[in-house]
C-alpha cells in the first residue's frame, strides 16, 4: 500500500500545482482591462477557460486515481478521472484519463481475453489516502473457482453496491462493466437505444457516455452542447453531481417541461388529459388553431376619415391566401396580410375620391394614413392577430367553439377534456404544444425591430445631449468630440456591458430554438409522442442516446415500443443495445418484482441481480394505514444510517405523508432526498431513484390507480438496494403471492 500512497500523493501534488498555476493565470486575466473589443473578448474567453479548469480540478479531488494496469511487457499506468502529465519529462503521462482509448482494458480485459494485461488493480481512496487495494490477476489458470465470471473488479464493485445511499447518485467510473463500457463508447452519430431493466445502470451509463462524448468529440460538442433530459426535477437533482464529479460542467440537465425558456410548467392535470395532449395528432390541432385565428368573417366595416370602408369575405380571403402562400410563420406572414388589406382599402378610398383626381403622391398619403389609422390596425389585428404561443393555447383551451373547430377529428369527450379556464397553471404536457405553437407562430420580429430602433434612438439622443452640454462650455475643443464618435463610444460601452462568456449549456437554456450536438434522454419510455417531436426539433443531427425500459412505462401517453417512438424521425436507423444485469436490487427482492413483471407481459425477462443480501422482503397486513408510522419507525431503526422511501399511491400521498412526517424523525414528504432520511413519495416521483430500504404501501391501490398500475408497482418494488417491505390492508394482490410464502 505504501508505494501506492506515494504515487497517489505525487498525483495530488501535481493537481495542486495545476490549480495554483491556473489561479495565477486567472488572476492575471482578470487584472487586464480596456483594450480593443477583440482583446476584451479574448480576455473573457481566457477567464472562462481558467474558471472552468479550476472547477474541474476541484471536482476530481475525490478518487482522482482509482486504478492501475500492469502489462506483461512491463508497462504500467494509472487510471483516473482526468489525465495528468509530467511537464518536466516531455509530458510523460502520470495519470491516464479513463476515457482515453488506452484506458479501455481497465474495463474490458478479462482472464479469457486479457489484452496484454497481467494485473488490474483497483485503488480505494478516502480523501487523499489510499485505504484499500483490490487486485485481479488476469490469468486463465488462476481464475478463482465460483467467481462471478462476467464482473470486472468484483470486490470494488460489490463494495460500491453495498454502500449506504446518500440521496445523490454517484459516478461508477472505477467499476464500469464491460457491457456498459461498450455502450458508453459507442459512436457519436445516430440514435442508440439503451434498453434495460431496473438497476442495470442505464442512468449511470447515459451520464458516463455524456462525459465520454465530450472528451472524445470536444470540439464538435462544446459549441452546441449536450442536453440530458430527465423525467422530473427531483430526478435531475438526484443525478446532478455525477457529471461534475467526472470533471464535466457544461451539460444542460432539463425536463421536457423546462425546455420552453421562461416557463415553469409544474401544474398537474388528470393523466387522461396529459395523455391526450401527448398524442401526435395534437400537432395538427395546434396548426388548425393557428389557422383558426386567421379569420375571414363575411363583412368587416372599418371607419376611416368620416367614412366607413368595407372588407368582404372575398377580399379578406385573398389577402389571407397571399399571406399563407409566403409559407412564413403566422406572425411573420402578418406583414403580407396587412399590406394586402391596406392596398384593398386604399383602392376603395381612391375609387370613392375619384382616381383621376389623384396623383401617386396623394395615393401614397392615403396608404400612409390607412397604415397609421387605429381603426384599420384594430381591424387587421382582429383578422390576423400577433400571437404568442401562450395566448394561442390559453384562448384555445378556454373557448369550446375554437376547440371544436381545431379538434374536429376528436370525439366530443376528448374535446371536453381539453377545456380549462385561462388562469390554470401550465402543465408539462402543455410544453410540447407551446413549442409547436412557437414554431408555427414564429417571432414577432416587428416588435424586436421596434425595440432595437428605440434603443438606437435613445443612444443618439444621449450622445447628442452630451455634445450639447459640451458645446456650452467655451473651452471645449470641438475637434475632440463629434456626435458620431460619442455614439460609437456609447455603443461599445454598452456592448461591453452585455458581453459575458456563457457556456453552450447556459446559452441553450435561454434559447428555445437552440439545437444540441447530442441529446441524452433518460427514462425515455415516459415521453409522449409530442414530447419526442419537441426533442427531435432540438437535435437536427439526430445524434442521441435514448435510455429506458419499456416495461417500466407508467405514463399513459408513454412508449410501448422503441421502433414506434423513433421510426417517424429516423425510420429504422437506430441501434438497440441491452443491459441485462441488475446492480441495484438484490435477488431476494427481484424475485418478488419478477412476478409483477410477468403480469405486465409474460414475455418480458427481468434483469439478473448481481448479488444477494440474505434478507427476505417483509410484509405487514394492517387493519388501517394509521399503523404506518410505527412500521416505518421500525424500518428506519433497522436500516441505521441509510435512506428509506415510503412509496404510496397518489391518493394516499398527503394523508400517509403527513402521518409519517409527523411521527418519524427526519421524515418528509416529496423530494428532499439529500436532507431527509425518510421520504414519502408517489410512484411517478420515485422513478429512477433508489434507496437502501423501500416500503411499498397499498400495492392494490397502486395497481388500481392507473391502466399501467402493474408497471408502476414493478418500479416501486425495484427501488431498494437492501431491504423491501410491503404494507397492505385487505387481501394481498395475487401478483405478490410469493410474499405470503
Ligand atoms: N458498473 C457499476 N459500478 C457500480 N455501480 C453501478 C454500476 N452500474 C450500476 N451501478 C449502480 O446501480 C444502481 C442503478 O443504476 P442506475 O440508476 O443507473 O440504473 P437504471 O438502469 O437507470 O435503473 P432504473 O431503470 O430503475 O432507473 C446505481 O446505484 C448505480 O450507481
Amino acid at each position: 500500500m505504501e508505494p501506492e500512497q506515494e504515487y497517489v500523493a505525487m498525483l495530488y501534488g501535481r493537481l495542486d500545482d495545476l490549480r495554483e498555476q491556473t489561479s495565477k493565470r486567472l488572476a492575471q486575466s482578470l487584472r487586464q482591462s480596456g483594450g480593443t473589443p477583440q482583446m476584451r473578448s479574448e480576455r473573457d474567453t481566457s477567464v472562462a477557460m481558467y474558471t472552468d479548469q479550476l472547477a474541474q480540478y476541484s471536482a476530481v479531488e475525490n478518487g482522482l486515481a482509482f486504478g492501475r494496469l500492469d502489462f506483461h511487457n512491463g508497462e504500467r499506468f494509472y487510471i483516473g478521472r482526468i489525465g495528468l502529465f509530467d511537464e518536466d519529462k516531455e509530458y510523460e503521462p502520470l495519470l491516464m484519463d479513463w476515457r482515453a482509448p488506452a484506458a479501455r482494458p481497465f474495463y474490458l480485459a478479462t482472464a479469457a481475453s486479457p489484452d496484454g494485461v497481467r494485473r488490474r488493480r483497483h485503488l480505494r481512496t478516502k480523501q487523499r489516502k489510499v485505504v484499500g487495494l483490490d487486485d485481479e490477476v488476469l490469468d486463465i489458470n488462476s481464475a478463482e473457482l465460483g467467481r462471478n465470471e462476467g464482473l470486472t473488479g468484483e470486490a470494488t464493485l460489490l463494495a460500491a453496491l453495498n454502500a449506504t445511499r446518500t440521496g445523490q447518485m454517484s459516478d461508477i467510473v472505477a467499476t464500469i462493466q464491460a457491457e456498459q463500457d461498450t455502450i458508453i463508447r459507442s459512436e457519436l452519430n445516430g440514435v442508440v437505444v439503451v434498453q434495460g431493466g431496473p438497476g442495470t445502470g442505464k442512468t449511470a451509463v447515459a451520464l458516463h457516455r455524456a462525459a465520454y462524448l465530450l472528451y472524445t468529440h470536444r470540439r464538435q460538442l462544446a459549441k452546441r452542447g449536450v442536453l440530458v433530459v430527465g423525467p422530473n426535477s427531483t430526478f435531475l437533482r438526484y443525478i446532478s453531481q455525477v457529471l461534475p464529479s467526472l470533471g464535466e460542467t457544461g451539460v444542460l440537465l432539463s425536463t421536457v417541461g423546462e425546455l420552453f425558456p421562461g416557463m415553469n410548467a409544474t401544474g398537474r392535470e388528470p393523466t387522461e388529459v396529459a395523455a391526450l395532449k401527448g398524442r401526435i395528432e395534437m400537432a395538427d390541432v395546434v396548426a388548425a388553431a393557428v389557422r383558426d385565428r386567421q379569420e375571414a368573417p363575411p363583412l368587416v366595416e372599418v371607419p376611416f376619415d368620416q367614412d366607413v370602408l368595407r372588407l368582404d369575405r372575398r377580399m379578406i380571403s385573398e389577402a389571407r391566401g397571399r399571406a399563407r402562400r409566403t409559407r412564413r410563420a403566422h406572425n411573420e406572414a402578418r406583414r403580407t396580410f396587412a399590406r394586402e388589406i391596406i392596398s384593398t382599402l386604399a383602392n376603395q378610398v381612391v375609387n370613392r375620391l375619384g382616381r383621376h383626381l389623384l396623383d401617386s403622391a396623394d395615393i401614397d398619403d392615403i396608404r400612409r394614413e390607412l397604415r397609421e389609422s387605429e381603426d384599420v390596425q384594430a381591424a387587421i389585428n382582429k383578422l390576423w392577430p400577433i400571437l404568442s404561443p401562450q395566448a394561442l393555447l390559453t384562448e384555445l383551451y378556454a373557448n369550446p367553439k375554437r376547440l371544436n373547430r381545431a379538434m374536429s377529428k376528436f370525439t366530443r369527450e376528448e374535446r371536453a377534456l381539453m377545456e380549462r379556464s385561462p388562469d390554470t397553471p401550465w402543465t408539462p404536457a402543455d410544453v410540447p404544444l407551446l413549442d409547436e405553437a412557437a414554431e408555427l407562430l414564429g417571432e414577432d420580429d416587428a416588435d424586436a425591430k421596434a425595440r432595437a430602433e428605440r434603443q438606437r434612438r435613445q443612444a443618439v439622443e444621449y450622445a447628442q445631449g452630451v455634445l450639447d452640454i459640451l458645446d456650452l462650455e467655451d473651452d471645449a475643443d470641438p475637434e475632440i468630440l463629434m456626435a458620431t464618435d460619442l455614439m460609437d463610444a456609447y455603443r461599445l460601452a454598452e456592448r461591453h456591458g452585455v458581453d459575458r462568456y456563457e457556456t453552450a449549456a447556459e446559452r441553450a437554456a435561454a434559447d428555445r430554438t437552440w439545437t444540441f450536438g447530442h441529446i441524452i434522454v433518460d427514462e425515455a419510455q415516459e415521453l409522449s409522442a409530442m414530447a419526442w417531436r419537441t426533442l427531435m426539433r432540438r437535435c437536427p443531427s439526430k445524434s442521441m442516446t435514448v435510455v429506458g425500459d419499456i416495461a417500466q412505462t407508467g405514463d399513459v401517453g408513454g412508449a410501448t415500443s422503441w421502433g414506434h417512438v423513433l421510426s417517424p424521425y429516423v425510420m429504422n436507423r437506430w441501434r438497440l443495445t441491452e443491459l441485462t444485469v441488475n446492480y441495484r436490487t438484490p435477488a431476494e427482492i427481484m424475485e418478488v418484482a419478477a412476478d409483477v413483471l410477468a403480469s405486465v407481459d409474460p414475455e418480458l425477462v427481468p434483469p439478473t441481480s448481481v448479488r444477494e443480501t440474505g434478507v427476505a422482503p417483509w410484509v405487514a397486513a394492517v387493519s388501517s394505514f394509521d399503523e404506518l408510522p410505527s412500521l416505518i419507525s421500525r424500518e428506519v431503526a433497522e436500516i441505521g444510517d441509510g435512506k428509506v422511501a415510503v412509496i404510496v399511491p397518489a391518493a394516499l400521498l398527503s394523508s400517509a405523508g403527513q402521518a409519517v412526517a409527523e411521527a418519524v424523525p427526519g421524515a418528509s414528504v416529496g423530494n428532499d432526498l439529500e436532507e431527509a432520511q425518510t421520504v414519502v413519495l408517489g410512484v411517478a416521483d420515485a422513478k429512477g431513484l433508489e434507496f437502501d430500504s423501500v416500503v411499498v404501501v397499498d400495492p392494490a391501490g397502486i395497481l388500481a390507480e392507473s391502466p399501467r398500475g402493474a408497471s408502476d408497482l414493478y418500479v416501486a418494488l425495484t427501488r431498494a438496494t437492501q431491504r423491501l417491505g410491503v404494507v397492505h390492508t385487505g387481501d394481498l394482490p395475487n401478483v405478490l403471492a410469493r410474499l405470503k410464502a
